[in-house]
């Protein structure tokens, strides 16, 4: 009642303009997130100068982190702060902690002896160290706090125009999050430095902590126009003691002598509010449907890891444009602006004439969309496991030096060494296309140009008697990859398609099944999924140590199936509650006397038990009133 009261009037087209700060803000956001993320890795290999294993790890690391930073975001909101405060004070956690980024990959800060290198290497450590853990604190701090504040902004009886904005709010992530992965890899690429010039780590973090200033700015701007729903004390701590009483409780209370209460929660009767009975019944029903959920995630979250190595086995060559691996990613967000619209204007309208396609639904086909992509990558291993030798490791090539004096040979940007005589060097990384190598010794210098397929590898022999062009020979250790990266298409397509139902769909669906005061909690518990799935590709990567690669995507794949089929039985006994008509119930006690009272709570315990037993569904339709009398 209140919460209709306090929404401000102002709307366009049927919606609050609110929300315009809040998808701009999300947009900036996830640029500064994933912008900052895409140059990570790098960042770790040849500023930090750390090996790949250590890159990695801390990468995952960093990534798990802000996925499980969400609860204590949603905790301060929920019960401390209000979603609006916490997301300013979160936000500008967050910023510090680009711009501390920013400044840790200034190699000149320690560069005293001005030879391109920093020379205090903790110096730069430690400050990535705090910046990284400032944006993890930011980034998944506000995360749950965001979307739900963006859902706030909707009354009761907007749940189509709330659901428009979940999926508007998703576009704005991938649009966001294209735009930086293709930006700050071609930053980083520039040169910049007081003393020297090189790879600009520092404009590569800094523009993406100049966008979350801009995000914070414009969230700030918009202050005036939001509703801001007041933090109902320390809801966390009170939800915890009350499950511990029912339980404590239910165990005292053993004996066939004491009669059965209906709900194990109903245990907490005797001490507790049954209003706050009734809203940790509704987040205890919808946290036991996600138990199954972090599976998606799983498969969802490899794209990075196993598909792009996959791609780095493929040939990148599309014509006019040359991808190179782990731009295949950005198929991702390009298709999530293309099938967002595409799904909720054609595709659910025509299926919802056939089905009744409820949100439980659309995410189980996400599921089984998701083992598809991963039954598609397995066919497209086996694809490529009939062009790939074992040996050498690809991309790489190696000189012979032949002659009876040390030689030298580098190209741009790779300096493969200096080979003693009647010696080989090592298999050097180069890029595809055209190279010329520049050889080298006291007394010649000469250059050798060749053509590199992707994921080629060769041996050149240089003979005693150097010309150079015509005298080099080379073999072929591995043929250039065959098979084309466009045969990852589909998977991204399955994937991408998948995510739209699951994703989306459960965004709002975490929204819509909260108790008011449990909304960011409930978003950040949908978040705690994602940081699990990433977790189980690690412990099955480790554990399984499946030799062929496109065995564990079957693996993958049909462990994802059994998940779904688990879940889809879960949700055929969910039942949709609209918990405000739930919580309003309880609410009328303050204005009732005591015979009303009683009324009331018996009706909304109804309420939860008639919807705790399934025995009313949820219905497509947008219709207000027509929503009232199917869902209640
Ligand atoms: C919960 C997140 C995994 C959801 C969302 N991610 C996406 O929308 C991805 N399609 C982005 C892509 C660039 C990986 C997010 O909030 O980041």
């Amino acid at each position: 009642v209140k919460r209709s009261s306090t929404l401000n009037n102002n709307k366009v087209l049927g919606y609050p303009i609110s929300i315009f700060f809040i998808v701009v803000n999300e947009f900036c956001e996830r640029f500064s997130y994933y912008g900052m993320r895409a140059v990570l890795v790098l960042y770790f290999k040849y500023f930090l100068r750390w090996d790949n294993d250590l890159a990695t790890s801390i990468y995952h690391t960093f990534v798990a982190l802000c996925y499980l930073t969400p609860i204590l975001g949603a905790i301060i909101a929920d019960s401390w702060l209000g979603k609006f405060k916490t997301i300013i004070y979160l936000s500008i956690v967050y910023a510090i902690g680009q711009v501390t980024m920013a400044v840790s990959a200034i190699h000149d800060i320690t560069d005293k002896d001005r030879d391109g290198t920093p020379d205090n290497m903790t110096f730069h450590v430690a400050m990535s160290m705090v910046g990284l853990f400032l944006i993890a604190l930011g980034t998944g701090g506000i995360k749950p706090c965001v979307s739900a504040f963006g859902g706030d902004q909707f009354s009761e009886h907007q749940e189509k125009q709330r659901r428009t904005f979940f999926s508007v709010f998703y576009l704005c992530i991938n649009g966001g999050s294209l735009l930086s992965t293709i930006i700050t890899p071609i930053l980083r690429a520039q040169e910049c430095g007081i003393y020297t010039q090189e790879k600009c780590y520092s404009l590569a973090f800094g523009v993406p902590a100049a966008l979350m200033v801009v995000a914070l700015v414009v969230f700030i701007v918009g202050s005036g126009m939001y509703y801001k729903a007041e933090p109902q004390g320390n809801i966390m701590l009170d939800v915890c003691k009350c499950i511990g009483f029912a339980i404590s409780n239910r165990v005292r209370h053993r004996g066939k002598q004491y009669p059965k209460r209906k709900h194990w929660m109903d245990w907490a009767e005797d001490r507790y509010d049954k209003l706050l009975i009734a809203q940790i019944k509704m987040v205890l029903k919808v946290l036991f449907l996600y138990i199954p959920l972090p599976m998606f995630w799983t498969l969802f979250d490899q794209k990075g890891s196993r598909w792009t190595l996959q791609a780095t086995t493929m040939d990148g060559n599309f014509g006019a444009l040359v991808i190179q691996p782990d731009q295949m990613q950005t198929v991702n967000p390009i298709l999530i602006l293309t099938l967002v619209p595409i799904m909720d204007s054609l595709i659910y309208p025509l299926i919802q004439k056939c089905v009744n396609f409820t949100p439980l639904r659309r995410m189980t086909v996400g599921m089984l969309m998701a083992a598809i992509a991963f039954v598609c990558a397995g066919l497209v291993q086996i694809e490529i496991d009939k062009t790939l030798p074992t040996f050498p490791s690809a991309s790489q090539s190696q000189f012979v030096n032949g002659m009876g004096m040390a030689l030298n040979v580098s190209t741009p940007g790779v300096y493969v060494g200096l080979i003693d005589s009647s010696y080989y060097s090592n298999y050097s990384l180069v890029n595809n296309g055209k190279i010329i190598f520049t050889i080298w010794s006291d007394t010649q210098a000469c250059n050798y140009s060749r053509e590199f397929g992707f994921g080629s590898s060769y041996t050149f022999y240089i003979p005693g008697n150097l010309v150079c062009q015509n005298d080099i020979t080379a073999t072929e250790d591995i043929k250039p990859n065959t098979a084309h990266m466009a045969l990852q298409i589909p998977q991204y397509f399955f994937i991408t398609a998948g995510e739209v139902m699951f994703s989306v769909t459960g965004l709002e669906f975490s929204y819509s099944q909260a108790p008011n005061n449990m909304k960011a909690v409930l978003q950040a518990g949908w978040l705690l999924t994602v940081a699990i799935g990433n977790f189980i590709v690690l412990i099955v990567a480790e554990v399984a140590k499946i030799p062929e690669q496109w065995a564990e995507y079957i693996l993958f794949a049909s462990l994802l199936i059994v998940v779904c089929v688990i879940f889809s039985i879960m949700a055929h006994f969910y039942t949709y509650i609209n918990p405000a008509e739930i919580e309003a119930q309880f609410m009328k006690k303050g204005d009732d006397n005591d015979e009303d009272d009683k009324k009331q709570l018996q009706k909304g315990m109804e309420m939860v038990k008639r919807n705790s037993t399934g025995s009313h569904s949820y219905d497509g339709d947008d219709d207000d009133d027509e929503r009232k009398k199917t869902k209640m």
